[in-house]
């Protein structure tokens, strides 16, 4: 059997495998139909091995990423595929977005077990969510409410909640819907009051610098209004984003040739929000978001910026 043309980097989880499974049969169909010239290497990372403690104390987000990296840099695998909201701000060197997927529901979703909503929680209620954006916006609404750290994939999380070992968790839309979840889903929370992280929805394919070969496969499978929203979302986070340690939020819209963003930083405890808002053409998008970051940034409180350490 001849060697495949096209090797996909990514993590273990059934939603990873979602994930690179489509980016899969999107390559496979541009490469000709033959299912044999793209393979899937599953790679282990260190942030799937941690379990014991927040992945914020640990390292966070580059600590899934590392591996996978490393595999795309010594040629092991020609593509990496990522859930956008997981991707450091900084891709590592030598390695570069090659395509955006279109973007699926951008919301959170509750998952309610003693109530289906919110604001139906009883005092006191315990919500797990390992996410500093989720926990802030939860005391935001409800201050009452207790957030407790809360790891593990989509479905350990369901079977944890199930075990009544919390009252009620947050997940994204998107994992639940691609894993045909969606259902457990008992409120969905509008954006406007409950805003996504960056890049949530997303779904995002690295590659080497430079291999013109992978990245022209991967060009039919690119949906341009996805990674204009995303090149926004990305340059906010880069200007906010000194450790993970501070909720950061935020949503830009492509129509056409129109973007709109929104973003913000809170306080842990959500008591306080300092919010952004710009608006321009899709083209700019990279600029429009460093523009709304540092905005944010010039009128955030240094208390809530010392979380950055
Ligand atoms: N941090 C894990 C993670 N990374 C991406 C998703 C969901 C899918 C997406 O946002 O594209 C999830 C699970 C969740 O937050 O519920």
């Amino acid at each position: 059997m001849p060697a495949p043309l096209l090797r996909i980097g990514t993590r273990g989880s059934p939603l990873a495998l979602w994930q690179a499974n489509t980016v899969r049969d999107g390559l496979v169909a541009a490469l000709g139909g033959d299912p044999d010239t793209v393979e899937i290497v599953v790679i282990k990372t260190t942030g799937d091995v941690i379990q014991d403690r927040p992945l914020s104390e640990a390292g966070g987000k580059g600590l899934f990423v590392k591996e996978i990296d490393e595999a795309l840099l010594g040629g092991r695998v020609d593509l990496a595929v990522h859930s956008a909201k997981d991707l450091p701000t900084d891709l590592a060197e030598g390695t570069g977005l090659a395509a955006v997927l279109p973007r699926a529901d951008v919301r959170d979703a509750l998952i309610g077990g003693s109530a289906a909503t919110l604001d139906a929680l009883p005092q006191g209620a315990v919500v797990g969510t390992a996410s500093l954006r989720r926990g802030a916006l939860v005391r935001r609404r409800r201050p009452d409410l207790k957030v407790v750290p809360f790891r593990g994939n989509v479905q350990t999380r369901l079977d944890k909640l199930s075990a009544g070992m919390v009252d009620a968790t947050l997940l994204a839309l998107a994992g639940l819907s691609r894993l045909g979840l969606a259902a457990h889903a008992t409120e969905i929370l509008p954006e406007d009051d409950f805003p996504p992280a960056l890049g949530q929805g997303a779904v995002a394919v690295t590659a080497r610098v430079g291999d013109e070969r992978t990245r022209e496969a991967l060009g039919g499978l690119d949906c341009v209004a996805t990674a204009a929203a995303l090149a926004c979302e990305r340059a906010f986070l880069k200007i906010l984003d000194g450790s993970c340690r501070t909720p950061i939020a935020g949503l830009a819209r492509v129509e056409g040739d129109a973007l709109a963003f929104r973003g913000l930083v809170l306080s842990e405890d959500g008591a306080r929000t300092v919010e952004g808002e710009i608006r321009g053409g899709a083209t700019d998008a990279e600029r429009l978001g460093a523009e709304a970051g540092r905005d944010v940034r010039a009128r955030t409180p240094a208390d809530l910026l010392a979380a950055f350490g």
